[in-house]
Formats: C-alpha cells, structure tokens, sequence
C-alpha cells in the first residue's frame, strides 16, 4: 500500500486554527518565525502554540537563514521539525540539523531544471526536502506568496527521491497536484487564507478533504 499523503498547514497564528487543522485530519502545523513575514509568531508565542500541539499533531517551525542562537532558541521549545526556507547551503544545513536535534526540513526554490539538479545534494542532509516556487526578484520574502511553479519540471527528478510539494497550492489544485506530481506530501499556506496571514476554516476543511479524495 501506498504511504499516505502528509499534508502541512503552514502558517498557523492562532489556537483557533491549530484546532482546526488538527479536527480537519492535517499531519503537521507550521508556524512562521520571520518578521517580514504576515503570519509571523514571537518566540514567546511560539512556545504556547507548539506546547497546545504536542502530542496532537507534528509542529513545524519556519525560519529563514537563521544564526546559531536562534536555532538554539526555537529547538528548545521543542517543535518537531525546523523548516529552513532561505539560502542555506547544504553545509549549514547540517550543522543546523546537528545543533537543533529536531528533523529537518529543507525547502528549495524551484524555477528552472538547475533548481531540480540540486535536490539530491540536500535529500542527503535533511530529513525531509520540501519543494517551493522560486519567489520573483525583489520579493520581500522566500516564500508564502501564493505562487506555483512549473510541475513538469519535477519530471526530471530523481523517482526514488520523496518530497513534499509546496509554492500556491489551493482546494482547487491540489488534486491536480497531488495526481501529476505523486508528492509525499503537500504543503499550503496562502491558499487557506481569507487575506494574506488570516486564515479560514473552510478553506482548510476544503483543501484536506481535496487533498485527501486525490489518494
Ligand atoms: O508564509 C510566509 O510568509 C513565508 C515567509 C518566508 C518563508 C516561507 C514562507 N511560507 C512558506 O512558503 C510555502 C508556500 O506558501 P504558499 O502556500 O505558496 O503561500 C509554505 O511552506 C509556507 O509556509
């Protein structure tokens, strides 16, 4: 039998949200830690809202480009996973996923098949690879914008390389996604969204249920 799909809501806010992507059936939560970001979380709400996951569901925190103290920071409070979504080498990679003793998640941009080329360097320093559009030039932030790239490019990727899908993911396309791309996973975070940063229950319910009928 095939794995099941994992399915990741992204940028959780609020306990109000964090219940409903635990009642909706999601595997993981993320929470956002970068400023710039509109579903931003303190380190000092961090820690409540990955306590009120524990033990309900898997807890994901998001960083970009992080130094040392903020890794140390975030790992204490204990999530189970650390997303990196900036440019971080497959080096630092490592170290990160040394000093923080949490898995791994690595995000990387895809725009063209040299982005593709790099997946397997970094499939063997994370636990997990996730798969992004490449943010345009002069985007404020590496991700979170609700963009999709070109699925077919994704043809040429090793298949014995598991991966989840992320980058503009919404109810109506994820069953196309699901079934064109084969992901281990799915990750989405504007497309659950009324406004940018605010959440919507529909929205989630419909892209778990969409999400789940494509298996
Ligand atoms: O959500 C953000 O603002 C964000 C900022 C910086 C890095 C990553 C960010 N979001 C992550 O990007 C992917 C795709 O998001 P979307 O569904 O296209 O909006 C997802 O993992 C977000 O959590």
């Amino acid at each position: 039998m095939a794995d099941p799909l994992i399915v990741k809501i992204c940028g959780i806010k609020t306990y109000d949200m964090l219940d409903v992507a635990i009642a909706a059936g999601a595997d993981m939560v993320g929470f956002m830690h970068f400023q710039r970001s509109p579903r931003h979380v303190s380190i000092d709400d961090l820690g409540g809202l990955i306590s009120a996951a524990r033990g309900r569901i898997e807890s994901c925190v998001v960083l970009v480009n992080p130094d040392n103290s903020c890794v140390a920071e975030v790992a204490a409070l204990g999530p189970d996973w650390i997303q990196l979504h900036g440019p971080e080498t497959p080096h630092r990679v490592e170290a990160i996923r040394a000093e923080a003793g949490v898995e791994i998640m690595k995000a990387l941009p895809i725009g063209g098949a040299e982005d593709v080329a790099r997946v397997a360097e970094f499939s063997e320093v994370a636990d997990r690879v996730l798969l992004d559009a490449k943010p345009p030039k002069g985007a404020d932030r590496p991700g979170g914008l609700g963009e999709s790239f070109d699925w077919s490019l994704l043809d040429a990727l090793d298949p014995s390389l598991p991966f989840m899908l992320s980058g503009g993911l919404t109810p109506d396309n994820v069953a196309e996604a699901i079934n064109r791309v084969k992901p281990l996973g799915v990750d989405v975070s504007s497309g659950v969204e009324r406004a940018p940063g605010v959440k919507d229950k529909r929205l989630i319910e419909a892209f778990i249920r969409n999400a789940r009928a494509a298996v």
